[in-house]
């Protein structure tokens, strides 16, 4: 468990942050390579996985090393100052859907997964369809009971790691014999045809071309009939009616990293303005000593801290399963995506044309940090959760849906 009198400001200097600081340099070299290549960077997981921070946050019995949320988000603001994408693995390879199997797994998921983390795997988390993006309620995937486990068909898109990923966490309606509704289900799908694990039914349709994070697909994937196993299927614990409720529980844990890369990117943003304010001249003199500057960078490091305050906030203050309280991990995330866009934004402004070209990493992380308030949950999506967390209402979204709570149909 996470060490709760931690300083809220100094990160607990475990053995994988000194693994990520040692990194990073190695990290930001390549980083431009991915960027442009659009190529995964398969060259970095040997390092991570020797580094320990693939599945650093899986318990020591399955071969992790029981790492707190709040030790996963240190080491991910540290990978975020250098690339982007090392940084979304590492988020994945310790969050959200491995965090979900770990909390809601049978002993037999948790080491079949961990095996695949452990070993340089990130798992995709599947929720996202062409008609259920923020709705993701009214998704429309089923998974159908039949003799000995579940037939899933839909359509998942924006999946970060599709096709690359070999773990696929999908959530799907279940349908029983009947096809009853039985509410929503999280389904461990095993994609890794190099090694003759190809589930039939189940393709990797096509790949998006993405303004940022290039090297990271982010593909659209089909089930048509894939068969999933009994002996695979994640019930939550409050079982399939409130399913997406536990599911996003889990899920909770990589809001909070998804905003920790947000914020890692403006830190290291800021490292390299604070950096070009004392090289560049100007007028003959530093453009450091210029006050309009200093009072941007003043402004830049105030979003950066408040927002690594609010996030380690959220890593560690845990709900009753053990993940981020969802209104702290939403207001965290909100708050540090926008406040990353406007700090990176800021940042390139400062090196003036040099920040738009690629002889810095400005233009690239400008693109990078533009999606985090989408993903995971958009800047709007979660600053309505938050407000109905301070109004302490429910903030149904559909037309029909505060009819609903009146007839006392929804609770
Ligand atoms: C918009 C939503 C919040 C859901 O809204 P709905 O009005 O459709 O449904 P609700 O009644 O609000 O929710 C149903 C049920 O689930 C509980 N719930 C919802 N969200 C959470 C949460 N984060 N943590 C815990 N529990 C949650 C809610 O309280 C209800 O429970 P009760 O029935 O009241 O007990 C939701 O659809 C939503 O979050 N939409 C955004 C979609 C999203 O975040 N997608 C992420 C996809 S993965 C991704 O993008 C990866 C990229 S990233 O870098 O990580
Ligand atoms: C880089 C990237 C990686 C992603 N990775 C994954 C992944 O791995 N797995 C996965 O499942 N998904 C993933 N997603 C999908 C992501 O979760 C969705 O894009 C997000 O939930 C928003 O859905 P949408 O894109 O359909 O936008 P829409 O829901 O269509 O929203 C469009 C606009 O309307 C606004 N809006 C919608 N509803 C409301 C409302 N009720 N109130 C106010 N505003 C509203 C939104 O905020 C947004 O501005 C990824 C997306 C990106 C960009």
């Amino acid at each position: 468990m996470s060490d709760l009198s931690a300083s809220p400001v100094i990160p607990t200097e475990t053995l994988p942050l000194k693994a990520a600081r040692g990194l990073g340099p190695t990290l930001a070299a390549r980083a431009h390579k991915w960027d442009q290549s659009r190529e995964y960077c398969h060259e970095n997981i040997p390092d991570l996985v020797a580094a320990k921070l693939m599945g650093m946050s899986i318990p020591r019995e399955y071969g992790g090393q029981g790492a707190s949320f709040l030790q996963v988000v240190d080491v991910v603001e540290e990978v975020a100052r250098h690339c982007t994408l090392t940084a979304r693995i590492i988020v994945e390879a310790n969050m959200g859907g491995i965090s979900a199997v770990m909390a809601y797994g049978t002993e037999k998921q948790k080491a079949f997964c961990a095996k695949y983390v452990l070993a340089g795997d990130k798992p995709a988390i599947c929720i996202t369809e062409p008609d259920a993006g923020s709705a993701a309620t009214e998704m429309t995937s089923t998974a159908q009971k039949v003799k000995g486990g579940y037939r899933l068909n839909g359509v998942k898109h924006w999946i970060t790691g599709g096709g690359m990923s070999k773990l696929h966490l999908v959530f799907a309606r279940v349908l029983d014999d009947a096809g009853v509704d039985q509410g929503i289900g999280g389904f461990l799908l095993l994609h890794d045809p190099d090694n003759g694990d190809d589930c039939e039914g189940f393709t990797v349709a096509r790949r998006e071309r993405t303004m940022g994070l290039c090297g990271m697909p982010e593909a659209e994937l089909h089930f048509e009939d894939a068969f999933i196993a009994d002996d695979m299927v994640v019930l939550p614990p409050s079982g399939f009616k409130r399913g997406f409720a536990d599911l996003m529980t889990a899920y909770n844990s990589q809001r909070v990293g998804a905003g920790t890369i947000a914020m890692g990117i403006a830190a290291g943003a800021l490292d390299h303005a604070t950096r070009y304010l004392k090289e560049r001249e100007q007028f003959g003199r530093p453009i450091g000593e210029f006050q309009g500057l200093q009072w941007m960078l003043a402004e830049m490091d105030a979003k950066v801290h408040a927002s690594r305050l609010m996030l380690r906030e959220a890593a560690q203050t845990l709900c009753g399963k053990g993940f981020p309280d969802m209104h702290l991990a939403a207001r965290a995330k909100m708050f540090a995506s926008e406040n990353a866009i406007s700090v990176v934004n800021d940042a390139l402004q400062m090196f003036g044309a040099r920040g738009y070209g690629s002889q810095e990493p400005l233009e690239r992380m400008y693109r990078d940090v533009r999606m985090f308030t989408i993903g995971g949950g958009t800047a709007q999506i979660l600053k309505t959760q938050v407000a109905g967390g301070l109004l302490g209402i429910k903030v149904p979204q559909t037309r029909d849906g505060y009819v609903k709570i009146a007839e006392g149909s929804v609770k």
